[in-house]
């Protein structure tokens, strides 16, 4: 699908406004010419887009565009006051609840969405929601975008959006924390730095594809339990020592976080 509409992306030069819009642009599916990017910093840092219009003026970019994403930071957001009636709002930002951004920007048809960080390399996973208002036609609007940075779907609830702050939006971020805690365990073994990070990487990045094969991993750890060899006692060990009860109240503390950020900004956003 192409996108007719024209799009406006506030904070276009940012880590997941300028990945997107890069890479919808790369695949063909935004034209640049009707893709307009505004920064509070100018283009410093971003992907360059040739064909793409920039602008400081967030008032401007909403009078440009028919659907508008707000990919500023959610501290930010108290900055940015538009018009946005009659317009398709997607929101990238955590923490701030659909009804306070159709109060903000006189939008109904509102999304909010929750990518990850691996929208930069086209493989984020993206959860969105879509408000009463939002049409059949909106949707495939927004899944299209989302599939440019790898790929989405909608959740039924915008609750499921701040609990998949953790799943989704921070989980990019868990590998990484696997990966080191197992690197420091190797170093203290004495084995060298470079060596355990090669080690590490492989297990995160090319092992982990044995997962790729199957819908559900519960299958793949079963069988590596039902082996009865070192592996099934690192399993078990992990277990007992809270692994599951650690990454549950990771979870939760990101969507109680969310939670949190939305309430503190709460005065500013009227
Ligand atoms: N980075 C991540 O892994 C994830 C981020 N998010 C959400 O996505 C949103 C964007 O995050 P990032 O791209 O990481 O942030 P970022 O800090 O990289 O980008 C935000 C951009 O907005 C610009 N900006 C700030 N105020 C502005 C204004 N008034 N007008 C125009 N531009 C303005 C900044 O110059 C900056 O370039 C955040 O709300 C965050 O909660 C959600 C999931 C994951
Ligand atoms: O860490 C953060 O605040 C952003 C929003 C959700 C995931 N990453």
């Amino acid at each position: 699908m192409t996108i007719a509409a024209r799009v406006g992306i506030i904070g276009g030069n940012g880590w997941l406004g300028n990945a997107l819009a890069s890479s919808a642009v790369t695949k063909g599916v935004i034209d640049p010419a009707r893709l307009v990017l505004s920064s509070r910093s100018g283009t410093r840092g971003a992907i360059d887009i040739p064909g793409a219009t920039w602008t400081r003026d967030n008032g401007e970019l909403a009078r440009q565009s028919d659907v508008i994403l707000l990919s500023v930071r959610p501290e930010q957001y108290p900055a940015v006051v538009i018009d946005a009636s009659g317009k398709l709002v997607v929101s990238l930002m955590a923490a701030i609840p659909a009804a306070i951004i159709a109060k903000r920007t006189g939008a109904e048809r509102i999304v909010r969405s929750m990518p990850n960080a691996a929208m930069s390399i086209g493989k984020s996973f993206t959860p969105w929601f879509a408000a009463a208002a939002v049409t059949p036609e909106d949707k495939r609007l927004v899944q299209t975008l989302f599939e440019c940075c790898g790929d989405g779907d909608e959740v039924p609830e915008e609750r499921h959006i701040d609990y998949c702050s953790g799943l989704c939006g921070s989980g990019a971020a868990f590998p990484g924390l696997l990966a080191q805690a197992m690197i420091e365990q190797a170093v203290a073994q004495g084995l060298p730095l470079s060596f355990a990070r090669r080690a590490a990487k492989s297990v995160l990045i090319d092992a982990s594809q044995l997962l790729a094969e199957h819908e559900d991993p519960a299958p793949v750890v079963q069988a590596m339990i039902d082996y009865r060899g070192t592996t099934a006692a690192a399993l078990q060990t992990m277990i007992d020592c809270g692994f599951k009860t650690a990454v549950g109240a990771g979870l939760d503390a990101a969507a109680k976080k969310a939670a949190a950020m939305a309430a503190g900004l709460t005065g500013q956003l009227r």
